[in-house]
């Protein structure tokens, strides 16, 4: 039996204090705790936000002839983008986002009765790179991996059975698409199915495994000294992400500073994550990002967090690393990068990155 996801932070415990959890309903000035300022993230300012040049991820539309293309550019330059013509049924984005707002205005007691354990992966709880920081963040996070049944019998005691049925589906589609979306990338880079053989396409997926992440953002009273979630890269190969129609998401360019992603109603966003950056040997872009909060309207997302399962080594695909030179990166398995993450957090690439001798 390979490591599941559901063991990855056995060894790695973190102490957040989830009961501590305030009842944003209920707080009319943002306390000292959740006021940032450049000290407490040295990328909480970095930027004029909208920039000038009002550039944006592109928005591809998979029925183009041309998306393969559009895809690979978008991860060279952005390492994220939206996409419309998904197939994914407008009906099920409705029911995960009625299921996620469903979940968070559940009295803050029945939550807790689903918090995540230290060692754990799954529940209720705030997000894990939390503890990186000294300041908290203005959001609540509820995290799925394997049969969120269990929880969902705390959370719902009458109508968990229709909610997993929700989650099931919801999980079987984002499986579909990601590998569709990966090959398509890939494929832009002239990288064949025999040249990844534990990705096949023919292999009926059981490569893959995934997390899915549901978050709120609840409205506040002083956004611009608040932040939703941390600027982080996913430790993913591509991440799917559905917002509600209310803006947050924002990613960085070098050259642009932080840019919002506009929700476009029906759209999804793809985010390039770690491990996709270095199956291409750093050709695609892990994409940082953060998610901002607003004074009148609340926030939810819901992140398809899609990687290999654990025990594949990752490495920089063969035909995209020069001959004369180490790849950009050594093997890893998700576990290993996922562990990692969890102690070195955005320094985690760095660590696995091989240095030329000079
Ligand atoms: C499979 C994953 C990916 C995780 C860890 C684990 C389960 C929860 C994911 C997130 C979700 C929220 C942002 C993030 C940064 C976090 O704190 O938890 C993600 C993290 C990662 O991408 O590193
Ligand atoms: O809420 C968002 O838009 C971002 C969420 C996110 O980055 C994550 O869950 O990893
Ligand atoms: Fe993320």
């Amino acid at each position: 039996m390979p490591a599941m996801l559901t063991d990855v932070f056995r060894g790695h415990p973190i102490h957040l204090p989830h009961s501590h959890q305030p009842d944003f309903t209920s707080l009319r000035e943002l306390p000292d705790s959740y006021k940032w300022t450049p000290k407490d993230d040295l990328l909480f300012a970095a930027a004029p936000s909208p920039p000038a040049t009002g550039e944006n991820i592109p928005l591809i539309d998979l029925d183009h002839p041309d998306a393969a293309n559009q895809i690979g550019h978008a991860c060279r330059t952005w390492g994220a983008f939206q996409i419309a013509n998904h197939g994914v049924p407008l009906g099920l984005l409705q029911d995960i986002e009625f299921l996620t707002g469903s979940l968070f205005g559940l009295p803050v007691q029945r939550k807790l009765k689903a918090a995540r354990s230290e060692t754990g992966v799954s529940g209720y709880g705030v997000a894990r790179i939390a503890s990186f920081f000294n300041k908290k963040m203005w959001s609540e996070g509820f995290t799925i991996t394997g049969s969120p049944l269990n929880d969902f019998r705390k959370l719902w005691p009458q109508l968990h059975l229709n909610y997993c049925d929700i989650v099931e589906e919801y999980e079987e589609q984002m499986k579909k698409l990601a590998s569709k979306l990966m090959w398509l990338a890939l494929k832009s880079l002239g990288v064949s199915e025999e040249d990844v053989e534990w990705a096949s396409l023919n292999s009926d997926l059981n490569w893959a495994q995934a997390a899915l992440q549901l978050n709120h953002y609840p409205v506040c009273p002083e956004p611009d000294r608040a932040m939703g979630l941390a600027a982080h890269t996913d430790s993913t190969l591509l991440t799917i992400l559905y917002q509600n129609n209310t803006a947050g998401l924002q990613v960085s360019r070098d050259d642009l500073g932080w840019v919002t992603v506009p929700p476009v109603p029906g759209s999804l966003v793809v985010n390039v994550g770690d491990l996709f950056h270095i199956l291409s040997n750093g050709l695609f872009k892990s994409v940082l990002h953060r998610a901002r909060v607003n004074q009148t309207r609340a926030r939810l997302s819901v992140a398809f967090l899609w990687g290999p399962q654990s025990d594949i080594k990752i490495s920089p695909v063969p035909k995209l690393v020069s001959p004369v030179e180490l790849p950009l990166y050594r093997s890893v398995t998700w576990t290993e990068y996922l562990r990692t993450k969890a102690t070195h957090f955005n320094k985690a690439l760095s660590m696995i990155r091989n240095h030329r001798e000079e």
